[in-house]
């Protein structure tokens, strides 16, 4: 990987995820050292089961990790209180409950909530953080209609817009394309990367859609059984990386353009 001189936003080092119960440590991977630069956008993929929500709940501080260290702008997560993680990572989770009574812009306003004093009251600098959240995301004919009125794909640029309210160096989505047409898909990935762009933020999502990862991503994590790879996708595309992916039997990866293509003969 070339040297990158862009500030460290996230970095974790010899992490390893899973869960813990009664019966013992259920290790899900290990090894993830990922550095995420400043207005990077990264992709996770990897098969269904392989651990991608998992890794983004941990990196997110919602579940703890089995060992290793995670670190937002050099601080340890670990050390952090809830408060000062919803100024440092901000949270969109596909099918997660909110109420849909609420208006676009009362729902976006939520993302305000880790500067609001306890009254809950809006200062002028939230409501600027709002308006400018909506302008970003070009959802300003939106605003002021109800949460249940809107489309999945109008739902999910409402929840960038909170995620961009809450002004954190770090944005988390667990799959903000699933239920979307593929020019949906294709629009919010587009939104995502103009977003690390324009906000230096550093935007990192969970994602089915390969093919597109690999056309607008800065980088990706590759779950794959065996280890976890963080790099471009020009490079994994190099190392034969997406090879394995998948079983073989009934698609393959085209290293020519980059992306996996159906086998129609046998
Ligand atoms: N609460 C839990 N306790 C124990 N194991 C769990 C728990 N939640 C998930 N798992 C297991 O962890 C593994 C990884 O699950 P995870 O949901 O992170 O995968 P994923 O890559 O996001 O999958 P998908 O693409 O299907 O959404 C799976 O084997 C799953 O069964």
């Amino acid at each position: 990987m070339k040297p990158n001189f862009q500030n460290i936003n996230l970095k974790t080092s010899n992490l390893e995820i899973g869960y813990q119960d009664k019966r013992g440590i259920k290790s899900i991977a290990k090894n993830i050292n990922i550095e995420a630069h400043t207005s990077e956008l990264i992709a996770v993929i990897g098969v269904n089961g392989i651990g991608k929500s998992t890794l983004l709940r941990s990196i997110s501080g919602i579940q703890q990790p089995i060992s290793g260290t995670i670190e937002i702008e050099g601080q340890n997560l670990r050390e952090m209180n809830d408060l000062q993680r919803a100024s440092q990572i901000s949270l969109v989770l596909t099918n997660q409950p909110i109420s849909k009574n609420l208006s676009v812009f009362e729902l976006i306003a939520l993302g305000r909530q880790p500067y609001t004093n306890w009254l809950g009251k809006l200062s002028k600098i939230d409501i600027e953080k709002i308006e400018n959240a909506i302008a970003l995301t070009s959802i300003q004919p939106l605003k002021d209609r109800k949460c249940y009125e809107l489309s999945d794909g109008q739902l999910q640029r409402v929840l960038i817009a909170r995620a961009i309210a809450q002004d954190t160096p770090i944005i988390i989505l667990d799959e903000p394309t699933t239920h979307l047409d593929m020019y949906h898909k294709a629009y919010v990935v587009k939104l995502l990367q103009k977003l690390a762009k324009q906000t230096g933020k550093t935007i990192i999502f969970a994602s089915h859609e390969v093919n597109l990862a690999i056309q607008i991503c800065d980088k990706i994590i590759l779950m794959h059984p065996e280890e976890t790879q963080i790099n471009t996708p020009n490079h994994l595309i190099s190392t034969g990386a997406f090879q394995d992916l998948f079983p073989k039997d009934l698609i393959h990866f085209d290293e020519i353009s980059g992306a996996f293509r159906i086998k129609n003969k046998e």
